[in-house]
């Protein structure tokens, strides 16, 4: 049995096209279904339904052969164990630092004081002031990050923009976008070398898929 890990949403729902390509189609809806494991019309395949959090946890310890996760996701996690061969260009966003329209991000950097920055992504957080040479104190939230700077708890945050809705609704300014996002597929290392003969063809019709959009 091969195992995929996908989480709910727009990864499982931007994920369905590129397996159909490849000749999988996922039998149960998990909007419907409160399975968390999903047949597919391959008896030699399934889906396990996880948090976006925990694919890479899943694919690493070998709860699942392979998975789909953002490239954020991968980053926070440190991506041991895994081999992560194909950028599957969907779930695309940037991370950014926001701030509340009156915080002068610019002059703050500059003039090399400390900043309070609260957010779910620590690890890049820490790693992009750090190259930027800036002190900071990260504080960690696990979600509604846009009310950090709103309540005082932080001068700005570092999370995922899209559209941009998300902090014109909270009358935040994107100041600062560094990173593009996407997710990608990643293997079990150890499944990859003894599983290779079904996996193998299994990642390049994954790769043909995306190619072709
Ligand atoms: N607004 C967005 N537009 C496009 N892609 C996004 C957006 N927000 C998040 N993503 C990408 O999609 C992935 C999955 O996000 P999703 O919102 O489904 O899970 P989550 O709620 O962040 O995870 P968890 O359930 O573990 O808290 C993220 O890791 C990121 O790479
Ligand atoms: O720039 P925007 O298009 O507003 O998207 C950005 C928002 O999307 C993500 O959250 P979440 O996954 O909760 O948001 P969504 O599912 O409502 O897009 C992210 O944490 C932002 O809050």
């Amino acid at each position: 049995m091969i195992t995929m890990a996908l989480s709910k949403g727009r990864i499982f729902e931007e994920t369905l096209p590129l397996l159909a390509a490849a000749g999988i189609e996922v039998t149960d809806d998990p909007e419907k279904t409160r399975k968390l494991i999903l047949a597919t019309n391959q008896p030699g395949i399934q889906v396990v339904l996880v948090r976006a959090t925990d694919v890479p946890t899943y694919v690493q310890h070998g709860g699942a052969d392979l998975g789909v996760a953002g490239k954020d996701v991968l980053l926070e996690h440190g991506g041991e164990g895994l081999y992560q061969p194909l950028d599957l260009k969907i779930a695309r966003c940037r991370m950014s630092v926001a701030a509340r329209e009156d915080f002068d991000y610019a002059a703050a950097v500059k003039q090399g004081s400390r900043i309070r920055v609260a957010t779910k992504y620590t690890q890049i957080a820490r790693q992009h002031f750090a190259d930027k040479g800036v002190h900071v104190d990260l504080i960690k939230l696990y979600g509604s990050m846009e009310l950090a700077p709103l309540t005082g708890l932080a001068d700005a945050i570092v999370d995922l923009v899209s559209t941009g809705k998300t902090l014109l609704a909270n009358r935040l300014r994107e100041v600062e976008p560094f990173m593009d996002i996407s997710s990608r597929l990643v293997v079990n290392q150890a499944a990859l070398k003894l599983k290779r003969d079904r996996l193998r063809p299994l990642i390049d019709a994954i790769g043909a898929a995306v190619a072709k959009d």
